[in-house]
Order: C-alpha cells, then structure tokens, then sequence
C-alpha cells in the first residue's frame, strides 16, 4: 500500500465523530465496525441517552420538558466528505476517526450507513468507475458528496494536478456513470477542483426540496457551503421555530448567521419584514436565490459578521452594507440567531437583552448553555427542543425560545444573583461554573475546530480549492 502526502495530512470528519471500537493497525486502514456497522436498534437508547443530558444540563434555567425530535436511525446526512486512499491499482474512501488514546487514525469505508441512500450509491458507482481511469483517479485526494431529498446529487473530486479539457471530458463520462444511481432524480454534477482551479461541467449547486408544516420550501444549496446536514431533522427544525414565532406578524424579525437563508425563508411570512445578516458572500448570495424561489419580499440580507451588524446596531451606525435600510424605521421584536460551535461573542449575547423575544438555534449546548446563563436574569425558556441531527455522535442541536420576563421576576432574579455570587458554592454557581467549564471546554474544542478548519483552509488553498 502507498501512502500519498495528501492521505498523510488529518481530514475533518465534518459532525460525524465516531469512538472507534478496535486498536488501529499500523497503517493499512481498518473496517470501521463504527461507521460502516450502525446499529439501528441502539438508536433509541442513544436519543433518551441524550434527551437525560441535555435535561440536567438546562436543569438550573427551569426549563419546560424537553421537545426531542428523532432522526432517521440510518441514512439522514445528505452530505459527506472522504479522502481517496490509493493501493496499487486499487482505491478506497477513507475517513478518520479517534482511537482510545485520542489520536486519528484512518478507516476505510465502502459503506456509510448513516448518509442518504443515494449517497452510498453514488459512493459506489464513483469507486467503480475511476478505478481504471488513470485521467480520473490520477492524484485524486478526496471526494465530497452532497445529496439532497429531492433527489440531486453533487460531487466534487480534488486534485494535486492541473486539471485539463482532457480531464473535463472524461468527468462527461463518469457524469453518465453516476446517473445510473437509481435515487437520481437528475443527472449528477460533478466538479473538479485543484490549485487555484475549479472546473464544473454544467453547475456547482443542488435544488432541495424540504417539506414544512405541510409546505414545500425550495432551497439552492451551494457546493462547498453551509447546509444543514440532517435534512429531515432540518425539516423538524424549521417547522419547531415557525411555531415559536408565529403570532408575530405586527412585528419585525432579526436573524443572524442566515446561512443560505434557510430559516429565513420558513418564517419570514410570520414577520412584517426581516432583516438577515451573513458572513459567507456564497451564502449570502444562496440566500437572495432562495428568497426569490419562494416568493419571498420581506427580506432585507447583508452581508456582514453579526460582531459588525451588533456594533452597528448599539452606535445606531450606518454602514455602507445595510444602506437601503432605516434602522429607525424597524419594530424588531424577535431575534434569532444560529450560531456556529463556538456560540455568540459577547456583545451579540448583549444584544439578545435588547429584544422581548429570542430563538436561539445552536449546535453546541455547552456554549448555549454559557450564553444564556448570561441572559438569565431577563428572559425565561418558553420552549425548549432537541434534535437529533448527528445521531451515534455526542453532537445534538437543541432550540431555545426565550421569553422577557415580567420586570417584578427580573428583580428577583437579579437579587438572587447577587445573593449567589456572596456565596461561592451556591447551587446557582456551581452550575454557572460548571456552565464557563464546559464553555471553555467548548472553546477548546471550537478551537479545535478553528485549528481544523484553518488547516483545511491552508490545505484547500495549497490546492486551490475552497472546500474548507
Ligand atoms: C450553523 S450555520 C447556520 C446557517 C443557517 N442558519 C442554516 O440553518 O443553514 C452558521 C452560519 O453562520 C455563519 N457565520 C459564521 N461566523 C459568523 C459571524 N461571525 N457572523 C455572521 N455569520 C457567521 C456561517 O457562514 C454559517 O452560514
């Protein structure tokens, strides 16, 4: 077996972070009885496992009982990404995955039970058909998979070559091999990439078709963008948040982190207008698209961190990003955000107090946690959730709908913190240290990921491609 560089440099796993259950060889990469062997009759038992966590966690805010949504037990991630792991004239997809001491260690994987079924299709028909296609699989390094529910597929192959007109037409032909893929709805983009390249034999996009309280939300997803991985769990979500903010037509809604407008498009119809901020230009440019598919014209979308919209925001400041738009002119009565792992800076925790109502989406419950401990003495949890987006994982996304308390229990409350903070081991504090705990936890973890995804980002950038 050779080892190419490429094989050698650490690969994110995206969510999917998997306990490996045997010693790993010392280099040819194992069967992993964990990714590729799930067993759907623990899913259950995993769920509760989570649905106990989560409840004491949020203990101390007394929260309503919790919502949790359940997932598909197998095939619910519309995306993945493997690296290429080349032996002679045989190939595989790898993954990476810890082992008991912590460390990465690679496993092949032919099968991935927990991704959509036309994902394992394709899997294979990409597999097959590359192996004797010196064009297609010479240098090939990794190749990301993105599905959709509706039946479209995408595939980009990243390259250590040039990639040539030569390339492009032999792409044609494994475009034709992967329509075969009997989930296809549409033929299969396919994309290459390289140092500073990316070639697309006709588009870089995918249609999704989710399905909300009984209504169909079209939705462009961009390669190489955020979307949410669980597209049913993502369909519970977004009909979750219409719920909590229905009622609220009078009213005007601020969303941070709007991605590819995802839960713009949901719950725009139950606000006046919304105003949607983004960092990613992809995304924010998704997002426009999408608002269009559905008829959306409330919508006003900028591109900018939610640190420079909040800055904006408290100094009453214009910037040339939200010109179009009267801040003075708005009725914001809810705010959501859907942060990354890391949560909200402080200051964007700070304009949370500034709203009566917040819906905060998050993929991290420990930094939730932390951020809303800061909160606490203004808002009460109205409805709480759990969804079960990355099962077999210790991952779990939870919503919360906060609700300002009435102005007599917010001085109670602001009294008993007091009271707390004069008494160091208090119930109260143990759990907000036991809260800034996790958080740096998280922080750690989120720097992890910070330090992952940089990696990637100088990787991708070596190669010329921007998947990171
Ligand atoms: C968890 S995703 C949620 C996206 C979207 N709400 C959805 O449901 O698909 C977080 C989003 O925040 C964006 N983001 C990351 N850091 C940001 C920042 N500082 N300011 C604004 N957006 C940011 C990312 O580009 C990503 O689209």
């Amino acid at each position: 077996m050779t080892r190419t560089k490429a094989q050698g440099r650490a690969a994110a796993t995206a969510e999917t972070e998997v306990t490996a259950a045997e010693p790993a060889a010392a280099t040819v990469p194992k069967f992993s009885p964990a990714l590729t062997a799930i067993d759907p009759t623990q899913y259950d038992a995993q769920l509760e496992a989570k649905v106990q966590r989560i409840t004491s966690q949020f203990a101390d805010f007394n929260p309503p009982a919790l919502q949790a949504y359940r997932s598909r037990p197998e095939h619910y991630r519309m995306r993945a990404e493997f690296r290429v792991w080349h032996d002679g004239q045989d190939l595989f997809y790898i993954m990476f995955e810890k082992d008991e001491a912590g460390n990465n260690r690679e496993v092949r994987v032919d099968t991935f039970p927990v991704a959509s079924e036309l994902l394992n299709e394709l899997m294979k028909l990409l597999r097959e058909h590359i192996l004797d296609k010196p064009l297609l699989r010479h240098k090939l390094f990794q190749a990301n998979f993105h599905t959709t529910m509706s039946g479209q597929a995408m595939v980009s192959l990243i390259y250590h070559k040039k990639l040539n007109d030569a390339w492009k037409e032999e792409a044609q032909t494994l475009r034709e091999a992967l329509a075969k893929a009997s989930g296809s709805t549409a033929k299969p983009h396919v994309i290459g990439r390289s140092r500073g390249q990316k070639l697309c034999l006709d588009a870089d996009e995918v249609e999704e078709v989710l399905t909300v309280d009984g209504q169909q939300m079209r939705q462009v997803q961009v390669e190489a963008s955020f979307s949410q991985p669980n597209g049913g769990m993502c369909q519970n979500m977004l009909s979750w948040a219409r719920g909590a903010t229905a009622g609220s037509t009078g009213g005007d809604l601020l969303e941070l982190y709007c991605g590819n407008g995802n839960f713009t498009v949901a719950l725009a119809p139950n606000f006046r207008k919304v105003v949607a901020t983004e960092v990613s230009k992809p995304s924010v440019a998704a997002a426009k698209r999408n608002f269009e598919l559905n008829g959306i014209s409330n919508v006003f979308v900028a591109r900018m961190s939610s640190e420079d919209f909040t800055a904006a925001w408290k100094d009453n400041r214009t910037m040339r990003r939200l010109e179009g738009l009267d801040l003075q002119t708005l009725g914001f009565t809810t705010l959501l955000v859907d942060p990354p792992r890391a949560g909200l800076d402080s200051q964007t925790v700070q304009l949370m107090r500034d709203f009566d109502r917040v819906v905060y989406v998050s993929c991290n419950p420990d930094t939730l946690h932390a951020n809303l401990i800061e909160v606490k003495d203004l808002f009460e949890i109205e409805r709480f959730a759990m969804f079960d987006q990355f099962p077999y994982t210790h991952h779990v996304e939870c919503g919360v709908c906060l609700k300002r308390r009435p102005q007599e229990q917010q001085e109670q409350q602001q009294q008993s913190a007091v009271v707390a903070s004069k008494q160091p081991q208090a119930p109260s504090q143990q759990s907000a240290e036991t809260s800034k705990q996790h958080a740096a936890e998280a922080e750690g973890e989120a720097e992890g990921v910070a330090g992952r995804a940089a990696k990637r980002k100088a990787e991708a950038e070596a190669e010329g491609s921007d998947a990171a």
